[in-house]
């Protein structure tokens, strides 16, 4: 932490918390990093390079955060933008769903003030005792946030072992809406989906998509850019990877500890990445760049 200290020491409008200050829960909580500056506004854990809150000036948080998250080592928080890799979904040795990348402290790498306003932030996370005890590969995954007018995610992934391996990854953003029965999700049209209730039924989307009860799919060979749109507002999303997860789990939320019932009503998860078909196989040696914009 003091060399985190040192380093925030050169920049403006960035400081380091924890979230039981920040946030006002019980318990010692988690790193978190506050990003101010006259364009907008982000909140960042050190855990899993997760932002939590990403607010533009003059407007509304972009992102949801449970009201029941838990900020626990260890433990993804519910809503932001957890990263997850180095795979999505289960896997099929019965490791952590959606890897581990977003319940290990990573390291701040720099902090600067960009000149036109805007502030950057660099992580990153190496294969370490307690990575290679689960999935025993050398790599370095490096994500770069800038907080501006937009907030511009670039994340790197290395494959540093000497084999070729499979990867796929989501930025799995949480989005903050007032009724998630109402939204329409514009960018998807024409798109095949696997709709991962039950039986996995490739589909092809028509018009708009939108929400209702529990749903979950993965929108393969997806457009650069979505919009989410709501009665009161319009959330874009620009990335240049190739799937889109589409999620929200409906009643379902009541037996998931850190949602509840009825606290699904008020976000859509929207989650970029490459996963499923889309997933990549990196050579050894070889990195790979993702990139996601989000803005009102
Ligand atoms: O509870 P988590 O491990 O964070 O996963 C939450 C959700 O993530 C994605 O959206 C998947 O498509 C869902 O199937 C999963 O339930």
């Amino acid at each position: 932490m003091k060399q985190i200290e040192t380093m925030l020491a050169q920049v403006n409008g960035v400081r380091l918390t924890t979230s039981s200050a920040y946030y006002q829960t019980e318990g010692e909580g988690l790193a978190l990093l506050v990003v101010e500056n006259t364009l907008g506004s982000a909140v960042l854990a050190l855990q899993g390079a997760h932002l939590i809150s990403y607010i533009p000036a003059q407007g509304q948080d972009l992102l949801w955060l449970s009201p029941n998250a838990i900020f626990k080592p260890a433990k993804a928080i519910r809503g932001g933008i957890p990263l997850c890799m180095p795979w999505f979904g289960g896997h099929p040795d019965g490791l952590p769903s959606h890897g581990f990348a977003r319940a290990m402290d990573w390291q701040l790498r720099s902090a600067q003030n960009l000149a036109d306003g805007g502030t950057e932030l660099v992580l990153c996370l190496q294969d370490n005792e307690q990575t290679l005890a689960i999935w025993p590969h050398a790599f370095e995954f490096e994500l770069t946030v800038r907080v501006g007018r937009c907030l511009d995610l670039s994340l790197k992934i290395e494959n540093r072992s000497d084999t070729s391996l499979p990867y796929t990854y989501a930025f799995h953003s949480y989005f903050a809406v007032e009724d998630y029965t109402q939204v329409a999700v514009q960018g998807l049209a024409g798109c095949e989906y696997i709709d991962t209730v039950g039986e996995h039924v490739r589909l092809l989307q028509t018009g708009d998509m939108t929400f209702s009860g529990t749903t979950d799919r993965v929108y393969l060979n997806v457009p650069a850019e979505q919009k989410i749109v709501t009665a009161q507002r319009s959330i874009q999303i620009v990335s240049d990877t190739h799937s889109a997860v589409v999620w929200n789990p409906g009643a379902h939320a009541a037996n998931i500890g850190d949602l509840g019932a009825g606290v699904n009503q008020t976000f859509v998860c929207v989650e970029r990445g490459n996963v499923f078909d889309n997933g990549l196989l990196l050579a050894a040696g070889e990195t790979h760049t993702a990139t996601m914009s989000l803005s009102a």
